[in-house]
């Protein structure tokens, strides 16, 4: 077998059943929380309020079973009327469990009012789409009142995984970095979602590298769009995030309404395995090859020029540099990943196509693969993207109530 002889240590191949992502580091996370980065970007972000939650609260949702408050409270609960001098009245507690945490259940109440009586929930990173089958009446993460919020949350493991794994797999920062998370819970006003102006966004070394649907299905008049969504998002990236968001690798989501001129900000989410690549793969993402940043072009930022594997990799970009832009990637008509059957919807785990055949061809397969990539890391091979097929048939495009 010369392919596995021509590498010299063995071992050396197993990195590639690994993603080559940099360690992530707590902060990281903490800058992805969304209390820490609406603020400053709150002129284009949905309209929300966030609610700093309590102990009680958290012990309420991590709990085993859902016991939800009575919908109307026959008594206006008062905090210190149920309590003993050993603690909580037990009885009071288990008919209506708000009573531990009944400032915060009104301050719900109040603010699911003011943002018009409808709302979508989240947790400082995740939202309960996974649960969103327990809302029987509405199938979706539409919550009228705060007992909706409990039910969505309590049974959703995104919002489990907020509150129990936050900092999974994640590398030490310095000790000065604050390390413990500040609960709290979002309540963006609720709005009908059109998903074709979903985008997700991949930024790293504070580039934006590429730029994707969210939603899975083909919509064919996003075709004929695709250079006015790149800019539109391109112009936000460079004016807003590029300069003032802490961390030079992430992925943000935006929502593009018609006309397609602005954006709104929906979420920051870390460069790290558990944000969905959606239609890339972290594969590609992680070694794509860039230009280096041109000499023109707005970049605020202070950060050195992308560093690329070796020299010899920077000299001949020439006039190709001056074309370089992002990639918009769109799921085309009759692509696998408009019915994908076969994934699971919220998969966080997608291998490329080339590592899944590679595996699948057993071992030799796996070195030819590997002596590949290795190439192709080195500069040595060109990566070859897929071109999409641009179909540019016009197509309406719904309008949104934003
Ligand atoms: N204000 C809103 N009204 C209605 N739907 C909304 C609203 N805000 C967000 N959504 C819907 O909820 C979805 C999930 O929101 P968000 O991206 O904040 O969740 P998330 O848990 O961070 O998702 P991911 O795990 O993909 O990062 C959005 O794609 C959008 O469809
Ligand atoms: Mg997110």
């Amino acid at each position: 077998m010369p392919a596995f002889e021509s590498i010299e240590d063995p071992e050396e191949v197993r990195p590639l059943m690994r993603l080559p992502f940099p360690p992530v580091q707590k902060s990281q996370i903490l800058h992805c929380s969304y209390d820490y980065w609406h603020q400053k970007y709150r002129s284009s972000t949905l309209k929300s309020r966030i609610i700093p939650l309590s102990a009680p609260f958290l012990s309420y949702l991590r709990e085993d079973g859902i016991v939800l408050p009575p919908e109307t409270q026959a008594t206006n609960s008062n905090y210190e009327d149920n309590t003993t001098s050993e603690g909580w009245d037990d009885d009071s507690q288990d008919s209506d469990p708000s009573l531990r945490f009944s400032e915060i259940h009104q301050q719900i109440k109040d603010t699911i009012t003011e943002l018009g009586g409808l709302v979508a929930p989240k947790l400082n990173w995740s939202a309960p789409k996974d649960a969103t089958w327990i809302n029987m009446k509405k199938n979706s993460m539409e919550c009228a009142t705060a007992n909706d919020i409990y039910l969505l949350f309590k049974s959703s493991d995104f919002i489990n995984h907020d509150l129990e794994h936050a900092f999974d797999d994640c590398a030490e920062d310095g000790p000065q970095q604050p390390q413990h998370i500040n609960y709290v819970l979002v309540l963006r006003k609720w709005f009908k979602v059109n998903p074709s102006c979903e985008f997700r966004c991949f930024v790293r070394g504070r580039r934006l590298i590429g730029i994707c649907q969210r939603d899975l299905n083909h919509f064919e008049f996003l075709f004929p769009l695709r250079d006015q969504i790149r800019d539109t998002i391109q112009r936000y990236f460079d004016g807003t995030l590029k300069g003032t968001f802490p961390d030079e690798n992430f992925a943000f989501d935006i929502y593009l309404p018609e006309p397609y001129d602005q954006v709104r900000l929906v979420d920051i989410n870390p460069w790290a395995p558990r944000t969905d690549p959606l239609l890339f793969s972290w594969l590609e993402l992680l070694t794509m090859r860039l230009p280096p940043p041109l000499l023109g072009i707005p970049d605020s930022s202070p950060d050195p020029p992308l560093q690329f594997s070796s020299d010899e990799d920077t000299q001949d970009e020439g006039v190709e540099e001056l074309e370089w832009k992002p990639e918009v990637r769109l799921v085309n008509k009759d692509d696998p990943e408009a019915y994908s059957f076969a994934s699971p919807q919220y998969s966080a785990h997608k291998l490329p196509k080339d590592v899944v055949d590679a595996s699948l061809g057993g071992e030799s397969s796996m070195m030819d693969f590997a002596r590949n990539w290795e190439k192709m890391v080195n500069g040595q091979l060109d990566m070859q993207h897929a071109s999409d097929d641009e179909g540019s048939v016009e197509g309406n495009i719904p309008t949104t109530d934003i």
